[in-house]
């Protein structure tokens, strides 16, 4: 176990993050082996903290300092951001905060900076920054300007709530394997083990934690009673709907949440998940094997179908497709800074091809779930619209009254029900 600074490392997290555009999703694990487990939860507050109030910790940093560091010495603007966030956001005390932070820059091998970053937290404490707040709504919004101006074309009266919910700590869903323990049998494990939670009103196999704790710490994590699975990403298995017997892709599937979950909807089906990611693909081999499911595991790219597939039409089809993970920014504040506004027109491109290329899958009579973690309608009901015009054996199904050719499929926004950003639409081929 290592002993250096807790913030040292974040402020060195920070710059692979937003300097060298490593996604934090990675880094993080590795990270947090090296520290003490009563310190894990600290850094990750402190990292998503500051990835979730970066613009206007930047504003605070422009006042306070008079030029940009040089390059080399980056990580010392991250640090001193992280020293904003603990003093505006955090209840760690002032002393604390500063003497901590300050103490970090020898470790950064910074210590000729020691002088600056004291000099910057003082000030903060001294004229009330926190207090100063810019009348500039997209900083306040804690997101990236080109998502701002998107989400503000698309979503002018839902704004304010949308950069609120993507600012917010993520509850912890999780889905019962039924085909392992009954919901009720689980819940009753929980109750002895005074783990609090929720089970009303939400989907068939889901459960809402109230508190964050570590998984596989709850009753029957070996044992594959229980997987951890957002509630909109719990929507898709009973809105594909498999039927016993029937042969289903699932393409894009990796880590496998849905795989698991259709063969849990229905066990009696021939499941084929595939994905262009051999290191994400083990990941799906390690859920089916702890849930006590199987699947055929192909690895392929969706947009060439000829190089894996075996010619034999699918029943149904699950198309989650790589996208700009816009929905799940609550639980991955990095995709704000890793994304950039040109990868969108990129992405849809992508997933046209990918839509088009899966079709030809797919039976007559079939259906194809389309499935996005985005909120953004170029990736979305856009894309089926666009789709749905040149494909003539392609109709929208419809999940709900106003799903229709001029708005198509389910766009559910971050935070509604408590679940992520996600879009859904179902077509069925004649
Ligand atoms: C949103 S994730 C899928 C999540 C998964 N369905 C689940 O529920 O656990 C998108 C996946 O698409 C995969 N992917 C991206 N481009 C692909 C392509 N051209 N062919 C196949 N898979 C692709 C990525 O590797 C990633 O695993």
């Amino acid at each position: 176990m290592k002993t250096t600074s807790l913030r040292a490392d974040a402020a060195r997290t920070l710059f692979q993050v937003l300097e060298q555009g490593k996604s934090l999703r990675e880094l993080l694990p590795e990270l947090q082996s090296q520290h003490k487990e009563q310190d894990r939860a600290w850094l990750q507050e402190m990292l998503y903290g500051v990835l979730r109030q970066l613009p206007l910790l930047q504003y605070w940093l422009r006042q306070l300092l008079e030029k940009p560091l040089k390059s080399n010495q980056k990580a010392v603007e991250h640090l001193i951001m992280l020293g904003f966030y603990q003093l505006a956001f955090s209840r760690v005390s002032q002393h604390a905060a500063v003497a901590e932070t300050v103490g970090a820059c020898q470790n950064l091998k910074c210590p000729g900076l020691k002088g600056l970053v004291n000099a910057c937290l003082r000030n903060f404490i001294r004229q009330n920054l926190q207090q100063n707040l810019p009348d500039d709504k997209q900083i306040l919004s804690g997101l990236p300007k080109w998502l701002y101006k998107k989400l503000l074309q698309h979503y002018p009266e839902q704004l304010d709530e949308i950069s609120a919910a993507m600012n917010t700590k993520a509850p912890i869903w999780l889905r019962v394997n039924t085909t392992r323990i009954s919901k009720d049998d689980f819940t009753a494990e929980l109750d002895k083990a005074d783990i609090t939670y929720l089970s009303e009103g939400l989907p068939a196999q889901a459960l809402l934690l109230t508190k964050g704790m570590d998984l596989t710490q709850l009753p029957g994590y070996q044992q594959g009673w229980f997987a951890a699975q957002d509630g909109a990403a719990q929507q898709a298995a009973a809105l594909l709907a498999p039927q016993k017997g029937e042969h289903i892709l699932d393409a894009c599937a990796a880590p496998g949440g849905k795989t698991c979950h259709l063969l849990e909807y229905q066990p009696d089906i021939h499941c084929t998940a595939m994905d262009c990611d051999p290191g994400r693909l083990q990941r799906v081999e390690e859920n089916l094997l702890r849930l006590g499911h199987q699947a055929k595991v192909v690895c392929g790219d969706a947009a060439n179908p000829e190089d894996w597939w075996d010619g034999k039409q699918y029943d149904r089809i699950l198309l989650d497709a790589p996208c700009s993970a816009t929905g799940v920014i609550r639980r991955h504040p990095d995709i704000k800074w890793l994304r950039k506004g040109a990868d969108i027109a990129n992405l849809a491109q992508l997933q046209q091809k990918i839509l088009h290329a899966i079709w030809a899958l797919l039976k007559p009579g079939g259906t194809l779930l389309y499935a996005t973690c985005s909120i953004l309608p170029e990736e979305n009901a856009q894309q089926i619209t666009a789709f749905l015009q040149c494909q003539a054996d392609a109709r929208l199904s419809p999940l709900h009254e106003a799903d229709n050719i001029d708005n198509p499929g389910w766009q559910i926004l971050p935070g509604e029900m408590q679940m992520d950003g996600f879009y859904y639409a179902r077509l069925i081929k004649s």
